[in-house]
């Protein structure tokens, strides 16, 4: 039976992104945190892991983008999109609320309301959600901003429900595997990579406008230390297509030549299905008759 690892424990957002991602009879394994999600599936353990990546209103996720450049390499092979919205489980009365716990991202989405609802709390970082709930079971903190899922693992008073600073805040979550083919274009693609950069006057603007001269449409760029010298990057790039598609192609051999080192995170359908814009000269067979054209010159044959 095919195991997925989550970011757990049971209870958090990633498990309910997993559970969207999952195929009939796979088995989800909790764990605890995003970088041994990505441990098991790297070393065998688990078929799958699935690990958020981004939010609407707080960013990227540092420690899957962290995860996901270190190690082993893995791509991902699918993504799921899923609202947020809060809900905040204490095992208190309210006015004894002295300390509100959730992970990071969670308590940046709902700090207005608990600046209203809940202003003499102190704020407490946890792994994950359901880890704040964990905590709340166990007298150390007295109130958690969960996934409304956690409540039925976690038999906590519900303080309040639908909390959410941002209304139509969502999370994006990556399902990813041991490298293998991608899955197969559908038109409607996101391909995934980490470019590690030369430290170049301009040399960010020269990738970017590799992507831009074959009319690649950029849905993410992100930026992380690479931990070595102040001012090292690693680019985190997303963009509308598919590595079967020509043009991506490509682009992404240009990157290779341009680049210290590029990193292919994966080729998967949108999770919005908004499909991919082809510019009137970027289409596969204008690639494929430019190479054609290319290689008959080379043999003596030009036309
Ligand atoms: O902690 C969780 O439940 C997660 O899955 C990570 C997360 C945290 C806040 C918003 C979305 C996902």
């Amino acid at each position: 039976m095919p195991r997925i690892a989550y970011f757990g424990p049971q209870g958090t957002f990633t498990e309910q992104a997993a559970g969207s991602l999952a195929g009939q009879g796979d088995e989800l394994v909790p764990v605890d945190t995003i970088a041994s999600a990505l441990a098991s599936v790297r070393a065998g353990e688990t078929d799958a892991a699935c690990v958020p990546v981004e939010n609407s209103v707080e960013g990227a996720v540092p420690a899957t983008m962290d995860a996901l450049a270190d190690g082993e390499p893995v791509t991902a092979v699918a993504e799921a999109v899923l609202p947020v919205r809060f809900t905040v489980l204490t095992g208190q009365d309210t006015e004894q609320i002295r300390t509100v716990a959730s992970h990071p991202h969670a308590l940046a989405q709902v700090r207005g309301w608990l600046a209203e609802h809940l202003p003499q709390a102190q704020l407490v970082a946890s792994t994950s959600t359901a880890a704040a709930a964990v905590g709340v079971q166990r007298g150390e903190f007295d109130a958690a901003v969960t996934a409304p899922v956690a409540v039925t693992h976690y038999p906590l008073r519900v303080l309040a429900t639908d909390v959410a600073d941002v209304p139509d805040a969502v999370t994006r979550f990556l399902l990813l595997r041991r490298p293998a083919t991608p899955p197969p274009p559908t038109g409607a693609d996101r391909t995934s990579i980490i470019a590690f950069m030369p430290d170049r006057t301009a040399a960010l603007a020269e990738v970017l406008n590799e992507l831009a001269v074959r009319g690649i449409s950029l849905t993410r760029l992100d930026a992380r230390p690479t931990k070595g010298r102040l001012g090292e990057y690693r680019f985190h790039l997303d963009m509308a297509g598919h590595i079967a598609e020509q043009r991506i192609g490509d682009a992404l051999a240009a990157l290779h030549r341009r680049c210290t080192n590029v990193r292919f995170l994966g080729s998967f359908p949108r999770a919005d299905g908004v499909p991919s814009t082809v510019s009137a000269t970027a289409g596969d067979t204008d690639f494929v008759t430019a190479a054609d054209w290319v290689a008959a010159i080379r043999n003596g044959d030009q036309a």
